[in-house]
C-alpha cells in the first residue's frame, strides 16, 4: 500500500479534523502518501483530491468543523455513481480510504471496498447513534456546548421564574438530550426511544415550583418534536407556568473539540490506518471500554445503537414526587 485518502461526509462534528490529523500523521508515520478528498463523495466523485503533508495538519486538533468540508450527496446510493468514485480512486492511485462519518457514510465505505479499495469508516456525528460504538466523535463535545447554553438559559429563567424547553439536537437518538439533561439538573428529559407523559411532567414543573425551586427545565431531543410543540401541549397542563421554547440547533455541531473528543479521534484514526495496513476493509471503528474496536459495516446495518436509559432513571431520582 503506498497511498490513502480521506473524506469526511454527513453531519459535521467536533473532533473530525483531529481524526484527519491521525490518520493522515500515522499514514505519513509508516511511509504512506495522504489525499484529502474534499466535500465527502460529491468530491470523491469529482476528483477534488488534495495532498496532505504532516504540517497541513499540525494545527487542526483543535479546530471545530472538516478543513475538508463535508457534504449530503445522496446520489452515491446509486451503483453507477460509486462506481465513478472507485474509478477516480483508482486514477489518483488511491490504494484505500477512510471514510469520517455516520450511518449513510457507511453505506458509501462498504460500497468502496466491494468495488475493490478497501475502505473503513470512523463514527464522526454529534447524535451518538451508531451501533457497536459506545461513543462518535463529536458527540461529548455537542453535549458540552449544549450544557454551557443551559446554563446560561438558567440565568435567565431564573430571573423570571420561568420554565425552558431546550430542543436539543438527535435526529432519531436522546443520546445528547439524556447526556446533557443529566448534566444540567433538568426536571424532565424527553427522547424518541421512550414514550412521555406530558401530565407528569407539568406535575414535576409546578411541583417543583412549589417547593421553592426558581426556575423549570425540560430537555427535548429534537427527534421528538419542536420545543413550541412541546410548549403547546405543555401549556393545556400548566396554563399557570410561564414557559418559553428554545431551539439550540446547529450551534451544538461548532466549536473546538474536548479533550474527550481530541483523544477518541486520534486514538480511532490511528487504529484505522492500521486496519488498512494489515490489508482489511469494510471495517467500522468504534471505541469499547475506551479502547478502539472493530465491526463489519455490514453488521452495524443490522443492529442498533443501544443509548444508556439508565441516565433518565437516575435524573427522575432527582426530582421530587
Ligand atoms: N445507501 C447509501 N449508499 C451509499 N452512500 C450513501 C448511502 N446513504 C448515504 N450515503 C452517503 O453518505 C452521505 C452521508 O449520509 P447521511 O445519512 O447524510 O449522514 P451520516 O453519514 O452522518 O449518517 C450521504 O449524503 C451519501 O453521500
Ligand atoms: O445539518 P442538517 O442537514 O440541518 O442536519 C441536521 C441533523 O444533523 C445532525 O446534526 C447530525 O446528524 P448526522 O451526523 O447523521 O448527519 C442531527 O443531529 C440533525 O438532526
Ligand atoms: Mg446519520
Amino acid at each position: 500500500m503506498k497511498r490513502i485518502g480521506i473524506l469526511t461526509s454527513g453531519g459535521d462534528a467536533p473532533g473530525m479534523n483531529a481524526a484527519i490529523r491521525a490518520v493522515a500523521k500515522t499514514a505519513i508515520h509508516h511511509g504512506l502518501e495522504v489525499y484529502g478528498i474534499r466535500y465527502g463523495f460529491a468530491g470523491l466523485v469529482a476528483g477534488d483530491f488534495i495532498p496532505l503533508t504532516a504540517e497541513d495538519v499540525d494545527h487542526k486538533i483543535s479546530e471545530g468543523g472538516t478543513f475538508l468540508y463535508s457534504a449530503r450527496f445522496p446520489e452515491f446510493a446509486q451503483e453507477e455513481v460509486q462506481k465513478k468514485g472507485a474509478e477516480q480512486l483508482r486514477k489518483h492511485g488511491m490504494d484505500a480510504v477512510v471514510v469520517i462519518g455516520g450511518d449513510g457514510s457507511y453505506h458509501g465505505a462498504l460500497a468502496l471496498t466491494r468495488l475493490g479499495i478497501n475502505s473503513v469508516g470512523l463514527p464522526g456525528t454529534i447524535d451518538n447513534d451508531i451501533p457497536y460504538t459506545e461513543y462518535t466523535i463529536g458527540y461529548d463535545s455537542a453535549c458540552r456546548t449544549a450544557m454551557d447554553a443551559i446554563d446560561k438559559i438558567r440565568d435567565t429563567a431564573s430571573s423570571h421564574h420561568r420554565v425552558f424547553i431546550v430542543n436539543v439536537m438527535g435526529r432519531e437518538c436522546g443520546d445528547i438530550a439524556m447526556r446533557v439533561g443529566l448534566a444540567s439538573g433538568a426536571d424532565a428529559i424527553v427522547i424518541p426511544e421512550r414514550p412521555y407523559d406530558i401530565e407528569k411532567i407539568a406535575n414535576t414543573l409546578k411541583q417543583g415550583f412549589a417547593d421553592g425551586k426558581d426556575h423549570g427545565l425540560v430537555v427535548l431531543a429534537e427527534g421528538v418534536m419542536s420545543a413550541d410543540e412541546f410548549k403547546e401541549q405543555l401549556a393545556k397542563y400548566a396554563p399557570d407556568l410561564d414557559i418559553r421554547a428554545n431551539v439550540l440547533g446547529h450551534m451544538q455541531r461548532g466549536g473546538s473539540p474536548t479533550v474527550e473528543d481530541r483523544v477518541n479521534a486520534t486514538k480511532m484514526g490511528n487504529y484505522a490506518v492500521n486496519l488498512l495496513l494489515d490489508g482489511k476493509g469494510g471495517l467500522a471503528v468504534g471505541m469499547e471500554n475506551g479502547k478502539p474496536n472493530t465491526h463489519d459495516i455490514l453488521d452495524l446495518f443490522e443492529g442498533k445503537h443501544q443509548g444508556d436509559f439508565s441516565l433518565l432513571d437516575v435524573n427522575e431520582e432527582m426530582t421530587k414526587d
